[in-house]
């Protein structure tokens, strides 16, 4: 784990130090869209039109943000249009780094070792943490963005022209309500278990907790009788949920101690992500064993041992739910 100031590499833990014990996570740097045309989007610079082959995406497997953009390229269909390196997912001290192993494809692009050095490609002198995903244009040699949240609207319009799938994950009459939701659940639940995990003191951890549990019993009650968050229809909102829920029982309970409750104590939030998991594509971009390995293996001041746990036994993976 580190960062890169003024274009260098150094080893450093987040520091909670400055803020009592609580992990607050850096915005994004890279905010360019890729639109149909290249015109700009809501932030950064235009040039960046949808092309097939043009594109190139840095990913972990273990890593929910990133694993929102794989599910969106599947279910977009832009598997031929944009492709994709992973790393490994153990980050230690040289960060994210392109060790070749099972899954773990290498730097496609440049035969990097770090993914740092992929951000210096596009900013010699960039200062902030090196994340993935990353979107990369090969044309213009530099990064379009690094903020999962804005990927996933790029990928849900900008290729359909090319592709002819236009499945629309953020339906304009539903964008104020999926906006509110995402929120609360960024917060209290994507970020929320990070909050508690990455905590320091106690009483930052359990600030996190209660908001976390209350908002997951409140996706339980609206669950209940409903496929999706929004009725019949499947959006983003659901998809963003669900990379933190496939990875709850399997890490979040044990090393990020959000321990009240397991999602499989929770009938309709389990039979909701099973749901998701069994929908088509989706399951082939889970990957349980990166997903175990990196966090147990990578946050040596939770887990010194680096030992990764065997279970659980996770029910989606055998139910599958209508
Ligand atoms: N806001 C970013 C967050 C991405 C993020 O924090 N990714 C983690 C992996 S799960 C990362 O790469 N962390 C490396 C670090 O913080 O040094 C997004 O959603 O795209």
């Amino acid at each position: 784990m580190g960062m890169l100031v003024d274009g260098v590499w150094s080893d450093a833990w987040y520091d909670t130090k400055a803020t009592k014990g609580h992990f607050q996570r850096s915005a994004s740097q890279f905010r360019n869209w890729l639109t149909s045309d290249g015109a700009p989007g809501p932030s950064g610079k235009g040039g960046f039109k949808a092309e097939a082959g043009r594109y190139h995406l840095y990913v972990a497997l273990a890593c929910p943000w990133a694993h929102r953009t794989l599910i969106f390229r599947r279910l977009k269909q832009l598997e031929d249009l944009i492709s994709v390196s992973v790393v490994h997912p153990l980050m230690l001290e040289n960060g994210w780094t392109f060790v070749k192993d099972d899954a773990a494809t290498g730097d496609d692009l440049f035969g990097s070792d770090y993914l740092w050095q992929v951000y210096l490609k596009a900013d010699p002198h960039y200062s902030g943490r090196v994340t993935v995903p990353v979107l990369w244009d090969k044309q213009n040699e530099t990064i379009v963005s690094n903020e999962s949240a804005e990927i996933i609207r790029m990928f849900n319009s900008a290729f359909n022209g090319l592709t002819g799938n236009d499945a629309d994950f953020y339906p304009e009459p539903l964008r104020a309500e999926i906006d509110a939701l995402n929120d609360r659940i960024y917060d209290t639940v994507n970020n929320g278990v990070y909050k508690a995990g990455f905590a320091t003191t106690q009483g930052a951890y359990e600030e996190a907790i209660a908001p976390l549990f209350e908002t997951l019993d409140m996706l339980e009650a609206r669950l209940t009788g409903q496929d999706f968050l929004f009725g019949q229809t499947l959006t983003e909102a659901d998809w963003r949920l669900f990379t933190t829920l496939v990875r709850f029982d399997a890490v979040y309970v044990g090393h990020f101690k959000c321990n009240i409750r397991r999602i499989a104590d929770y009938p309709a939030l389990s039979a909701y992500l099973s749901r998701l998991y069994h929908w088509q594509g989706v399951a082939e971009t889970v990957n349980l064993d990166h997903i175990k390995r990196h966090y147990y293996g990578s946050h040596k001041t939770i887990n010194p041992t680096g030992i990764v746990p065997v279970g659980p036994d996770l029910p989606f993976l055998h139910q599958r739910s209508g």
